[in-house]
């Protein structure tokens, strides 16, 4: 964890790494390795961690600053470089800044996040020009959520998270809380009494409001302070579990709305309000990128 913010400069590049919510989550089966067949549908919001990169001509993947409880080697950062590394050949290094934002265990996907945007970020740093595809293929082994990300575009998720099929949603704002609390989301898919034979649905029964989170009943046994958080929000409209969890959310017709409600919210809840994003904020700056290459590199 660092203290500065990062800064975009000659040395250091910054790039977004956006939360994720699960719009719906279904469990409707397990594999032998013990992953669990899922139906889900993701959409970005535009809150993220900052991520700053440094290339080092050593070869060396350095972490810039501590982030509590994660051991270097064990940061989805430092995976997800050298696995870049690997598969590229590249012999570029790089030092990683991490302007964490996003609460860990919370069900945004901040880690995996971290590590898509380190994938996509170095891969125009390091100029190792892999497609989106083979991008997604080194992303999947680092987490079930890093696919998407990686990806950039809200989507109906099956599989384990990686058969994505890209979804235009209504942009609503929302009201994320973060109860003080974290939840393992390995704990929560080993838990006994998770459901695992949900009837798959289609996408237009999901638009039709079919909206439930397999984990919740698990998560609200196991974690009374999300289950406060819950019933607090439920007040204001349909408020949702992400994830495992622990955050928990409700969209609102504007930012008015959602700031009034989050004015009132229980001692001791953290949170924020941010936009739903079908496009990640990581493609925008990656787009961004190549807009500038190519006004650079274009016509004399
Ligand atoms: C719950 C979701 O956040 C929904 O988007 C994801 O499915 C979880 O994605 P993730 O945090 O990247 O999960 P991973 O780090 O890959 O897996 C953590 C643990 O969750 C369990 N896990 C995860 C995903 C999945 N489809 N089935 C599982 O059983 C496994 O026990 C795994 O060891
Ligand atoms: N850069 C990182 N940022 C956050 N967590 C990290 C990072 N590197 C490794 N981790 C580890 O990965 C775990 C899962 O991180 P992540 O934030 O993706 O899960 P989450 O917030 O619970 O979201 P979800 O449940 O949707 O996967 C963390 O609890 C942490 O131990």
């Amino acid at each position: 964890m660092i203290d500065e913010a990062v800064t975009d400069n000659d040395a250091w590049s910054v790039w977004p790494a956006p939360a994720k919510l699960n719009l719906m989550l279904r469990v409707v089966g397990r594999r032998a390795d013990g992953y669990h067949e899922l139906q889900t549908v993701f959409q970005f919001v535009d809150r993220c961690d900052r991520l700053g990169f440094r290339v080092r001509e050593d070869g060396e993947v350095r972490r810039d600053g501590e982030l509590p409880g994660v051991a270097a080697e064990a940061d989805l950062t430092v995976r997800a470089a050298r696995a870049l590394q690997a598969a590229s050949g590249c012999s570029l290094g790089v030092d990683i800044r991490c302007e964490k934002v996003l609460p860990m265990g919370g069900g945004l996907g901040g880690g995996s996040s971290d590590a898509a945007t380190t994938l996509v970020a170095l891969n125009v740093l390091w100029g190792t020009g892999l497609d989106t595809e083979a991008l997604a293929r080194l992303a999947l082994p680092l987490g079930a959520d890093v696919p998407v990300f990686v990806r950039g575009q809200a989507a109906w998720g099956e599989g384990v998270g990686e058969r994505l099929t890209p979804v235009e949603l209504p942009e609503p704002w929302f009201l994320v809380l973060v109860p003080p609390c974290s939840v393992s989301t390995q704990a929560v898919f080993t838990h006994p009494q998770l459901t695992r034979d949900s009837k798959p649905i289609k996408l237009a029964d999901f638009t039709g409001g079919d909206v439930v989170n397999d984990c919740l009943p698990v998560v609200r046994d196991e974690y009374p302070a999300v289950a406060d958080a819950l019933d607090w929000l439920s007040q204001w409209g349909e408020a949702r579990l992400t994830g495992t969890g622990a955050c928990v959310f409700a969209a609102f017709a504007g930012r008015d709305q959602a700031l009034a409600a989050w004015e009132q919210r229980p001692a001791g809840i953290d949170g924020f309000v941010a936009r739903g994003c079908n496009r990640s904020p990581l493609l925008d700056r990656l787009t961004g990128i190549d807009t500038r290459l190519s006004s650079r590199h274009g016509p004399a």
